[in-house]
C-alpha cells in the first residue's frame, strides 16, 4: 500500500489552515487510491496535534519531537523532514507553500532522492504526479509534471477547503526520533517581532482588508482598522501604501510580498497592478472599493463598489455592526 504523507506546520497551538487545506486535499486523493494517509508534526511536544488530525481521517501520525523544533531553524527542520520521509516511505509528500518551506523544499528533494513541484496551486496523481503553477506574477499557469518517484510538491493556501473527513480515525502513532546536535547550528533564532497592526495573522486570515494607495492619510488607516476589527479580518497593504508609510512592510501582499488566498478579501484605495493581483487573485470573493469605476481590480472583483472610500468605510462598518447587532 503507498503512502501519501502531509507535513503540518502548527501555529498558535493548532494545524495551520494551510496544512488542513492540503491535508483535505490529500486525503481525497488518497481515498481514491487506496492509499495510506500520513501526517507528519514537528514540535517540542507534537503530541498535542493528534488529536486535532483525528477528524481529517488520517491513518498514520508521524511525530518528531525536539526541543530544537520551538521555532523554525532551516537544519533541524530539514534534518526532521528527511527522517520522517525515510519512515514513511511516501510516494507523495505534500506540504503547505510557507516561507519555511520555501527554504527547505529543495533541499529536502536532494536529501531524500525526491522530485520537487513547488508552490502550485493544484496537483493531482496519476501516472505521475501533475500540477498547476502560477508563474510569471501569475498572469501565466504552468502545467507541470514529475516524471519520477517519490514527488513533493508544496501548495499554495487557500486552493483547497479544509474539510474534516465524514467519519474520524484512530491513527497510527509512530515517533521518529530526531537524532540533531544543536551544537553543530550555524544559526540560532534570536528573537521573533510580530507585526503590532492587525490581530489576525496575514497568511492564516479567512478575511483581509488591504489598503492602497487610495488610503492616504492617518483617518484612512482607522476606517482601514475598524472594518477590520468588525469583520475579525486581518489587514493587508499594496506596496504604494507602504511606501506611503502607514503600513508595516510585513503587510505587503503581491509578487514581492505575501500570497494570499482569503475567502473575502476587501481591496479598499487600489488600482489592482499585476504585482499586487499577483498575491491575492486566489481570494475567493474579491470585493473592491475604488473611485475610479475603470480601476482594473474591477476586472477581477466578485463585487465593485465605485466611490470614496472615506464616504464607502463608514457606511459600510456602520451597516456591520446593525447587522451583528441584530443576530
Ligand atoms: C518588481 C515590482 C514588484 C512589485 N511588487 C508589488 C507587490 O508585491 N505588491 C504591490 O502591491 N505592489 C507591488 N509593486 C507595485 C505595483 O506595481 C503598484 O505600483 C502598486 O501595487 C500600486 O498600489 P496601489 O494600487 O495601492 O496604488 P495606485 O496604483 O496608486 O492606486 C491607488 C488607487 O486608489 C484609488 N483611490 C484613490 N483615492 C481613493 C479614494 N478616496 N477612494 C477610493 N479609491 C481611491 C485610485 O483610483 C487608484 O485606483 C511592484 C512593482 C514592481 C515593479
Amino acid at each position: 500500500m503507498s503512502t501519501y504523507l502531509c507535513h503540518i506546520p502548527t501555529q498558535q497551538e493548532r494545524p495551520t489552515r494551510a496544512a488542513l487545506e492540503v491535508l483535505t486535499h490529500v486525503r481525497t486523493l488518497a481515498r481514491r487510491d487506496g492509499a495510506r494517509l500520513a501526517a507528519c508534526v514537528l514540535h517540542p511536544e507534537a503530541d498535542r496535534f493528534v488529536e486535532a488530525l483525528k477528524p481529517y481521517g488520517v491513518d498514520q501520525v508521524y511525530l518528531v519531537k525536539h526541543p530544537v523544533l520551538d521555532r523554525h531553524l532551516n537544519a533541524p527542520v530539514l534534518t526532521a523532514l528527511a527522517a520522517v520521509f525515510r519512515a514513511a516511505q511516501p510516494t507523495l509528500m505534500a506540504l503547505p507553500s510557507t516561507e519555511s518551506v520555501k527554504d527547505v523544499l529543495g533541499a529536502l528533494a536532494a536529501r531524500v532522492g525526491a522530485a520537487a513541484l513547488p508552490d502550485v496551486s493544484a496537483f493531482d496523481i496519476g501516472a505521475s504526479v501533475t500540477a498547476t503553477r502560477p508563474v510569471m506574477a501569475a498572469r501565466v499557469l504552468a502545467d507541470t509534471e514529475a516524471t519520477t518517484q517519490p514527488v513533493l510538491v508544496s501548495v499554495r493556501a487557500g486552493t483547497y477547503t479544509a474539510q474534516p473527513a465524514e467519519s474520524p480515525t484512530e491513527p497510527e502513532v509512530v515517533e521518529v526520533p530526531l537524532d540533531f546536535d544543536t551544537a553543530t547550528l550555524r544559526a540560532t533564532l534570536r528573537e521573533v517581532i510580530t507585526g503590532t497592526t492587525g490581530q489576525v495573522d496575514l497568511s492564516e486570515a479567512d478575511i483581509i482588508v488591504a489598503a492602497g494607495r487610495g488610503v492616504r492619510d492617518e483617518a484612512g488607516k482607522q476606517l482601514v482598522e475598524e472594518l477590520a476589527r468588525e469583520l475579525g479580518a486581518a489587514i493587508g497593504a499594496s506596496r504604494a501604501a507602504i511606501e506611503a508609510g502607514l503600513f508595516p512592510a510585513s503587510l505587503q501582499i503581491g509578487q514581492t510580498g505575501k500570497v494570499v488566498s482569503p475567502t473575502l478579501y476587501i481591496a479598499v484605495g487600489i488600482s489592482g497592478a499585476i504585482q499586487h493581483v499577483a498575491g491575492m487573485a486566489g481570494s475567493k470573493v474579491i470585493v473592491a472599493i475604488n473611485k475610479d469605476p475603470d480601476a482594473p481590480i474591477f476586472n477581477i472583483a466578485t463585487y465593485g463598489i465605485v466611490g470614496d472610500l472615506y464616504q464607502i468605510l463608514p457606511l459600510l462598518i456602520e451597516e456591520i455592526r446593525r447587522i451583528k447587532a441584530e443576530s
